[in-house]
C-alpha cells in the first residue's frame, strides 16, 4: 500500500528492516546531539510527515532493544498518529534507567507500525449482553 510521506530529514525513508516485520525503524531528526538523563522525557523529531489513508493509524512504540539495555521507552506507547494529523511526527521518549542515554542525529529511536482501525457508531443500550465472564476481571479467573 502507499502512503505519501514528506522526508525532511537527512535520513533514508523509514524501512521494513526484514521480509515480514510489523515495523520499520524510525529516526532521530536532531541538529545537535541529545542527553536523556535518568527520568527525564523529551519529544524528539523525525522530519517525517505522512498522510494516511481513512480508516487507518499508525502506532510509534519503544524499540526492544533499547529497552533492554538502556531502559529506552515511550511515555505514550503506543503514540497514535492519526489519519487527519499533517504534522512532524514525534517521539516521545523517556529514559528509564539510572543513567545517561545518549542520541545523535539518524539514530533509530522507536518502531512505526500501520494498522487499520475501525470508526465505531454507538447503539446506546440499557442492557449488555451476558457472558460467562460478566464483570470479572483483574485476574478474575482461576480464582478458588
Ligand atoms: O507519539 C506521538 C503521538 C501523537 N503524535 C501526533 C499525531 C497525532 O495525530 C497527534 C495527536 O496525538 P494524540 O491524540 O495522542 O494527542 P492528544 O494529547 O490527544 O492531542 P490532540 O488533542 O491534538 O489530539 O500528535 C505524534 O507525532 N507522536
Ligand atoms: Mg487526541
Amino acid at each position: 500500500m502507499e502512503i505519501k510521506i514528506i522526508n525532511k530529514s537527512a535520513h533514508p525513508l523509514p524501512q521494513y528492516e526484514t521480509a515480514h516485520a510489523a515495523g520499520m525503524d524510525l529516526r532521530a531528526s536532531i541538529s545537535e546531539e541529545i542527553v536523556l538523563k535518568p527520568f527525564q522525557r523529551l519529544l524528539i523529531p523525525t522530519g517525517l510527515f505522512i498522510e494516511l489513508p481513512i480508516g487507518f493509524e499508525a502506532q510509534i512504540r519503544p524499540r526492544s532493544g533499547l529497552a533492554y539495555k538502556h531502559g529506552i521507552s515511550i511515555v505514550n506507547a503506543p503514540g497514535t498518529i492519526d489519519a487527519d494529523y499533517r504534522g512532524e511526527l514525534k517521539v516521545l521518549l523517556i529514559n528509564l534507567s539510572d543513567t545517561d542515554f545518549k542520541i545523535v542525529n539518524g539514530d533509530r529511536i522507536a518502531q512505526m507500525v500501520v494498522a487499520k482501525h475501525e470508526t465505531v457508531i454507538w447503539q446506546a443500550v440499557e442492557e449488555l449482553g451476558e457472558t460467562q465472564r460478566g464483570e470479572g476481571g483483574y485476574g478474575h479467573t482461576g480464582k478458588a
